[in-house]
């Protein structure tokens, strides 16, 4: 990797005798959108509160932006923002007053404050509400808030537990507009764990973590390439010359259902369009479907991405 700005290396995070975090390593490119999926209980909020120094560990080493979190908190915690599953706003304090108590968090200077409030509230489309109490505002606006909130001392990582769970399509569509805008305008990375498929998706690189362990790391497009082959279904009128030319290809498949369909494992684009051809006459019906990423995560843990 030409420029990581995470690097995670051999982490062991341990409750007791029972090991939640196994020798994991991996490391996030710098500007990149990074996604951290896993079943229930697999070890994601172990390593993401390691990383944002809200709970230590066992072993390993943990750089953010050059710094060794274990070494200087102070150091890594200025370099990230953190947006966590649940609200933590101040329900009885406007917007601006939120954002105020964070930059005093983070001594900052009140002109700075005021300045930097404005710029944030900007980005995310929030200015005509900064004097809203926080408890009164909608689900999407809320979490608009908590990220810019977790903006203001300009962070180079952002962390997003599950950013849009809970919120209609229309908002998640729109949180998704503003957190790639911030990784494009800002060059800020994006560290991100979602049980949304298409939130994956949008990923440049996705670690799969199951049982404490990393089992995939690697882009969509070449997990989906690995562990999930698109797949054609055939209707066939000659159910016993499709089986031969399926074996003559070398192609796995499954008779399903009772309409003399088959269902194909398509390993490479042109056997399938070989088969096509010799077996034109003969085929009633067919569609090709692409594998995804549910199918990827499906085959590696052997749960559906939602649970
Ligand atoms: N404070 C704790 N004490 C004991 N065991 C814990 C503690 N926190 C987590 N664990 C265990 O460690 C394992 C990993 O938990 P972790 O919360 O990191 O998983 P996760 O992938 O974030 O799960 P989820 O998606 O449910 O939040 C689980 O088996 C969990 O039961």
């Amino acid at each position: 990797m030409t420029d990581p700005i995470i690097v995670v290396k051999d982490l062991v995070k341990r409750y007791g005798s029972f090991t939640a975090v196994d020798h994991v390593s991996f490391e996030v490119e710098r500007g990149s959108i990074f996604g951290f999926l896993g079943p229930n209980g697999a070890g994601k909020s172990s390593t993401i509160h390691a990383l944002c120094t809200i709970s230590g560990y066992a072993s390993g080493v943990l750089t953010i932006d050059g710094i060794d979190v274990g070494r200087d908190k102070d150091g890594a915690r200025s370099r990230i923002g953190v947006v966590f599953q649940d609200c933590t706003l101040d329900p009885k304090m406007t917007v601006d007053e939120n954002l105020h108590m964070h930059g005093c968090f983070y001594g900052m200077p009140k002109a700075l404050i005021r300045e930097r409030s404005r710029f944030v509230l900007e980005l995310v489309d929030m200015t005509d509400w900064r004097k809203a109490m926080a408890g009164s505002l909608s689900g999407g606006m809320k979490r608009r808030v908590e990220i810019a909130r977790s903006l203001m001392h300009m962070p180079q990582v952002l962390f997003l537990d599950e950013p849009t769970t809970g919120l209609d399509p229309r908002t998640r569509a729109e949180m998704w507009a503003y957190i790639d805008k911030l990784r494009r305008e800002r060059g800020i990375t994006v560290f991100l764990t979602t049980h949304y498929m298409d939130e994956a998706e949008i990923c440049n690189r996705i670690a799969i973590i199951d049982k404490g362990k990393i089992v995939a790391l690697d882009s969509p497009s070449s997990l989906k390439k690995r562990y999930a082959a698109d797949k054609a279904t055939i209707a066939s009128r000659d159910p016993e010359a499709l089986e031969k030319l399926l074996e003559r290809h070398g192609m796995s498949y499954a008779s399903a259902g009772a309409d003399g369909d088959y269902l194909i494992q398509v390993e490479d684009q042109a056997s399938l369009m070989e088969l096509i051809s010799e077996h034109r006459t003969s085929i009633g019906r067919m569609e090709v479907s692409r594998g995804t990423l549910n199918d990827v995560y499906l085959e590696i843990t052997g749960k559906d991405i939602r649970g």
